[in-house]
């Protein structure tokens, strides 16, 4: 599905990160995890073709994304951005049928079925009675779900999101939490696959998920969150004491310390020797 092979990463001439595979198959879910900085968000961009690597292979479908058109990059993978207000005001409704586009030809506009799509997927997530409401006006979680629904409605196998939860309360991030499972164990397909950032390592858990711990530009650690996820490799790469414990249902949860003071983001920033 994608495949990314010793990405060096980075802002014109400026490097970023290097060293950086990844790899997300039907049906599975890859949690980025790292510092403020560490490099997550310019990661994400390189994978979707969206900034040039300065280094590696990215590999969709097992098609290099620097041969394939954006309409086609758009067809196999939905991007999840961090909501922002748009300048211009939009019915809900219409930012999620945007997701529609790459399925548009040149000239055409959205028919029946893509608004039926659109309609959909904002059922889907409870969130239909937004639908004519203005997308400038809503909240910041509730525009975050419109977006969750714009890359249902674009029906691509690869779900990319940047930190989808930032801005939720607690209730509508469960909520969203319990959609990325659904679409990785989507019965009618084989199920998307989804590479979603957060600062928060519980959700992993949640999640059952695959683990990028990212570091200073780099990868500290890889693999399912059990194994990734520890005291030592966490309280590593945030710079204060944490403890992995399980409650008595069996869920894991980090813990971090809070008599110390929390490192600064420079301390993690990444520099190119
Ligand atoms: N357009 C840009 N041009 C140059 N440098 C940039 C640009 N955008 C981000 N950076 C720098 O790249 C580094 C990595 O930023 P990035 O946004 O990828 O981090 P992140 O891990 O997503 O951070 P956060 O968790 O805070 O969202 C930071 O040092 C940042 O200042």
């Amino acid at each position: 599905m994608l495949e990314a092979r010793d990405l060096a990463i980075g802002y014109g001439v400026r490097p970023i990160g290097t060293g950086l595979s990844v790899a997300v198959k039907p049906g599975e879910i890859l949690c980025l995890l790292g510092p403020n900085g560490c490099g997550k968000t310019t990661l994400f961009r390189t994978l979707l073709g969206l900034l040039p690597s300065h280094g590696g292979t990215v590999l969709l479908n097992g098609r290099p994304i620097t041969a394939m058109t954006r309409a086609a990059i758009a067809r196999a993978v939905a991007y999840v951005p961090q909501a922002h207000a748009p300048p211009f005001p939009f019915e809900a409704v219409e930012v999620v049928l945007m997701g529609r586009t790459a399925r548009l030809g040149a000239f055409s506009q959205p028919g029946k079925a893509d608004r039926a799509a659109a309609h959909d997927a904002m059922r889907r997530l409870g969130i239909h009675d937004l639908a004519h409401r203005d997308y400038s006006r809503l909240s910041g979680g509730q525009r975050q779900l419109v977006l969750i629904a714009r890359a249902l409605a674009q029906e691509a196998a690869l779900i990319v999101m940047d930190e989808p939860t930032a801005s939720l309360d607690f209730g509508n991030q469960a909520q969203v939490l319990a959609q990325v499972a659904d679409l990785a164990r989507d019965a009618s397909a084989e199920g998307h696959g989804v590479i979603l950032s957060t600062h928060d390592p519980d959700q992993a858990f949640a999640l059952d998920a695959r683990v990028l711990l990212m570091c200073r530009g780099g990868v500290y650690a890889e693999g399912p969150a059990p194994e990734v996820l520890t005291d030592a490799n966490l309280s590593t790469v945030y710079g204060l004491p944490v403890t992995v414990e399980t409650t008595s249902s069996g869920r894991r949860v980090c813990l971090p310390s809070l008599s110390q003071s929390a490192p600064t983001m420079t301390s993690n920033a990444f520099t190119m020797a």
